[in-house]
């Protein structure tokens, strides 16, 4: 049921509610000429009938314990419920940075075990996030090799995308939650079992959303909280327009690079299991102007390496970023 802060999207998901707007998410037939011109002008669409992950469908819980194999694989846990990413290499030059979530590996096994006793406490929360690679047993790999790849291929050489970096296996937890963050590129997200709530944000929003320093652990990630948003040190956030949508088994999300996304996974419909398809980006051939959103971004991304450098002193980055614009471009 429906809580003071969540409202009733359609007819069987309860999601929370945002102090900002949003508008629906295109949801088209992957063949669709509006859905190919779409993902063509780096706009978010989900996509149905395009079967990329079609022989994983039957992927389950049971099945996955049965042919994931052996391996390790890298489980978060966190008690509040968000899984916020943080980047390790950059916690030795922030020492009082203290990770919001710990991981362990362990075999899937173990991992599924742990989610039936888990069921009964609801404390912490788990989100396991690991690269699928040559370690898993011989029917996932057949699964793997059968994805839609003529289609996957297709939108990259259509897109001019660069080579398909990742599929990053995500099994996440009823309630688990991916906070607003950006990624640095293209992503064609396939959810196969559960329902995730996508919030997303064109780059444009960036002064909204006040994404931490580069060289901070949680690089890309957004310093608003969104449950309690502090209005007095991000007054912007009270202007962020988005979009969003559910998306539930069989369909595919197209994320383009630089926007922003917060991801819920919907409770009452089991644990959610997805792949994502991360591209590096299309070599920038021309520069047209303007410039997009996105171009500025990266813009801004490589300034704020450079300065960093330059001053070789973090301390010194927040008054010299104040007086290269204060009273002079503001
Ligand atoms: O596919 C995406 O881009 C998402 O954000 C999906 C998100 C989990 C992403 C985990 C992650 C974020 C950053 C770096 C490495 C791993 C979810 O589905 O909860
Ligand atoms: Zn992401």
């Amino acid at each position: 049921m429906a809580t003071e802060n969540t409202v009733n999207s359609g007819e069987k998901f309860v999601t929370k509610k945002y102090p900002f707007s949003t508008q629906p998410i295109p949801r088209l037939y992957y063949r669709d000429p509006k859905a190919e011109h779409l993902i063509q002008s780096g706009q978010p669409v989900i996509l149905t009938g395009s079967n990329l992950v079609g022989s994983a469908y039957h992927w389950d819980m049971d099945y996955l314990c049965s042919n994931l194999g052996c391996g390790q694989y890298t489980v978060y846990t966190s008690s509040s419920g968000k899984f916020k990413y943080y980047d390790e290499k950059k916690m030795p030059e922030n020492k009082d940075f203290k990770p919001p979530t710990s991981h362990t590996d362990m075999t899937f096994q173990e991992f599924a075990a742990k989610l039936k006793q888990e069921r009964n406490n609801e404390k912490e929360r788990m989100y396991l996030q690991q690269p699928l690679n040559d370690t898993v047993g011989k029917w996932i790999v057949m699964d793997f090799t059968n994805f839609n790849w003529e289609w996957a291929n297709q939108q990259q050489k259509t897109n001019r995308w660069g080579p398909l970096t990742s599929n990053l296996l995500l099994v996440g937890m009823e309630g688990v939650i991916t906070p607003a963050h950006y990624d640095e590129q293209e992503n064609l997200f396939a959810q196969i079992q559960g329902y995730k709530r996508f919030l997303l944000f064109d780059p444009d929003q960036f002064e909204c959303l006040y994404p931490y320093p580069i060289y901070h652990p949680h690089d890309r990630q957004s310093q608003v909280d969104f449950d309690n948003p502090d209005f007095e040190k991000f007054p912007k956030f009270a202007d962020l327009k988005g979009y969003e949508g559910i998306v539930g088994p069989k369909d595919v999300l197209y994320i383009p690079m630089y926007w922003w996304h917060q991801v819920e996974s919907l409770s009452g419909h089991g644990e959610t299991i997805s792949i994502t398809f991360w591209y590096k980006a299309a070599q920038t051939m021309k520069v047209v102007y303007p410039l997009t959103a996105g171009q500025k971004v990266a813009i801004m991304r490589n300034i704020e390496k450079m300065i960093a450098e330059a001053l070789n002193d973090k301390s010194e980055m927040s008054p010299f970023m104040s007086n290269m614009v204060l009273g002079r471009y503001t």
